[in-house]
Parts: structure tokens; C-alpha cells; sequence
């Protein structure tokens, strides 16, 4: 994978309000809500696999502690988009990324960066549950340990499995193996997994797609929850879903380009695009 750390990027930056107003190469997708401090940014962002591009010249602030959602049909580029975030797509042997992905300020394509400490700090959670065949105990316990941070470690693995409202349930058989778990269950397992080393950023690939209704409905209140502490970006094919628990919505349509952005209320109730409400109220996609 290669990636272009210096792309153009002008920053101005309002004294009236401290909001930052942002001009790039590219276009803004219609909506664009002032978001101050964003935790990710996407500044012209292509993405490419071998001579096919997923995705064109996204920009994209997400802010903190707030949950976004990715939307849009299949193929649009969502999930390409999510991977980019903390360099999934560098273990697609023909992506390429191009342009800017800053997190925090800093982009995540540089050289200096090492993809296994960023995924530290943005963690990941995907469509169907992946446990170790592990203890439930061990499972939330893995990175911790790989990481050296194993220090006062039942107490991080019981809070872990606390934020990610499994501890009740499993808390008299942390030793039985995360596989026998229900399905739901093994779900909210890998959140635990995922923020026992504290990330600042929760990525979701349609994590509730495998599930059935009561474990999803469990799997949305956990998300609203996890967004007091963590910023969390959910791809989802749920529209209803993306209503429900996100804050603000992306909406890419298909040849991967990011339409409109905005507050999910907006988007649901009056977006700006044509294409886009025709895609919301189901005339395709
Ligand atoms: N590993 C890969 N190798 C080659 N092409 C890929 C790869 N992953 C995705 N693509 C292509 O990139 C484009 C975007 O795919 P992506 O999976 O990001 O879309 P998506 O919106 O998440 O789709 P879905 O909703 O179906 O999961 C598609 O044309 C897809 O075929």
C-alpha cells in the first residue's frame, strides 16, 4: 500500500466562534455541519483497488464522542471508508490510499505512524462476531497482554466487559470459552475485546447485521452508550438503525462518492440531495 502524507490542504481557521472553515482541493459533501475539533478527518480521500476506485475525493470531519453513521447502497464504499480509518485496507495486498486521513491532527498515512498502535487507539468491531477460542476472560485479556498493559488486569477486563453490558451475564464463567456464548453475546465479547485498551475511536462494520432483533436492539443501546466516552463511526444498511442511535450521517452513493453530511435528523427529515432522499425513502438502493 502506498499513501500520499502531503497532500494540499489550506486551514482557516473563524476567530468569531473558533470553528474551523475548511477549503481543500475537493468538494464538500452537501450539508457539512461546522464540527469543531474533529477526531477524523478525510481530506480528498481516494482509495483504490489495483485500477478501480471505491472511493473520490472524500472530506469528512467526525467529531468527538458522538455517533456517526455510514450509509448508502451496497458497494458504495463504506466500509473501504472505514478501513482506511485505522489502516485495515493495508492488508489488502492491491488498496492504495491517496490523500489525506488525519486523526487528531495527525495523518494516519505517515511514515512514523505504526498501524498496530493507531488500531490501539481506533479499535474495530466487524459484521459477524470473531472471538478467540478463548476464555471470555482471555479474549478481553489478549491485547492487553500483547501490549504490555497488564498491569491491575482483572480490574481493566471486568470494566471492560462492564462498558460493553456483558458482566452480569458472564461474570460466574469468565473461564468458559467465548465460543459458547450466544451469538449477541459474542458480539458484545469483541466490543469488550476492542475497548479494553481504551481507543479514543470505536469503528463498526454493520455489527449488528448477524443478529437477531432482541441482541440488536442490545447491540443500539450499547452504541448510544459507548458514545459518552469513545467516538464511534457504525456502518450500517439499517436505515432505521442509523436514525435511531447516530448523532450525524454520511451518505455515500454508489461509485464511491460521499453525497451529503449532516445532522441524522436533517439527513432523515429534509436532506439536500435529490439522490439522497430518493435513496432514504427507498426509491433505490
Ligand atoms: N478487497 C477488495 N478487493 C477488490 N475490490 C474491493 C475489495 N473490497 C472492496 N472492493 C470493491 O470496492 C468497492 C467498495 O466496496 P465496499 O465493501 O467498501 O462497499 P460497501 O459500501 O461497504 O458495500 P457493502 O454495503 O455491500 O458492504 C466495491 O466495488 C467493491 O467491489
Amino acid at each position: 500500500m502506498t499513501a500520499n502524507g502531503g497532500g494540499q490542504r489550506t486551514v482557516s481557521t473563524s476567530e468569531s466562534d473558533g470553528a474551523r472553515t475548511e477549503s481543500t482541493t475537493g468538494d464538500a459533501p452537501l450539508g457539512s455541519p461546522d464540527i469543531v475539533d474533529p477526531v477524523i478527518e478525510a481530506r480528498d480521500l481516494d482509495v483504490y483497488y489495483g485500477d478501480d476506485q471505491a472511493l473520490h475525493g472524500i472530506n469528512l470531519e467526525i467529531p468527538e464522542e458522538q455517533v456517526t453513521a455510514l450509509i448508502g447502497p451496497s458497494g458504495c464504499g463504506k466500509s473501504t471508508f472505514l478501513r482506511s480509518i485505522n489502516r485495515m485496507n493495508d492488508l489488502i495486498d492491491i488498496a492504495r490510499v491517496e490523500g489525506d486521513l488525519f486523526f487528531r491532527e495527525k495523518n494516519v498515512y505517515d511514515e512514523d505512524v505504526d498501524p498496530v498502535a493507531l488500531r490501539r487507539k481506533i479499535g474495530m468491531v466487524f459484521q459477524k462476531p470473531n472471538p478467540f477460542p478463548k476464555s471470555i476472560y482471555d479474549n478481553v485479556a489478549y491485547g492487553l497482554r500483547v501490549q504490555g498493559q497488564d498491569e491491575n488486569l482483572d480490574e481493566k477486563v471486568h470494566t471492560a466487559l462492564e462498558r460493553a453490558a456483558l458482566l452480569e451475564e458472564v461474570e460466574d464463567q469468565l473461564d468458559s470459552s467465548g465460543l459458547d456464548l450466544s451469538g449477541g453475546q459474542q458480539q458484545r465479547l469483541c466490543i469488550a475485546r476492542a475497548i479494553a485498551p481504551d481507543p479514543e475511536v470505536i469503528l463498526m462494520d454493520e455489527p449488528a447485521s448477524a443478529l437477531d432483533p432482541v441482541a440488536t436492539s442490545k447491540i443500539e443501546d450499547l452504541v448510544e452508550e459507548l458514545a459518552e466516552e469513545y467516538t464511534v463511526i457504525i456502518v450500517t444498511h439499517n436505515m432505521q438503525q442509523a436514525a435511531r442511535i447516530s448523532d450525524k450521517t454520511a451518505v455515500f452513493l454508489t461509485g464511491g462518492h460521499l453525497v451529503e453530511f449532516d445532522d441524522t435528523d436533517k439527513i432523515f427529515e429534509n436532506p439536500e440531495s435529490d439522490r439522497v432522499e430518493d435513496y432514504i425513502t427507498g426509491k433505490f438502493g
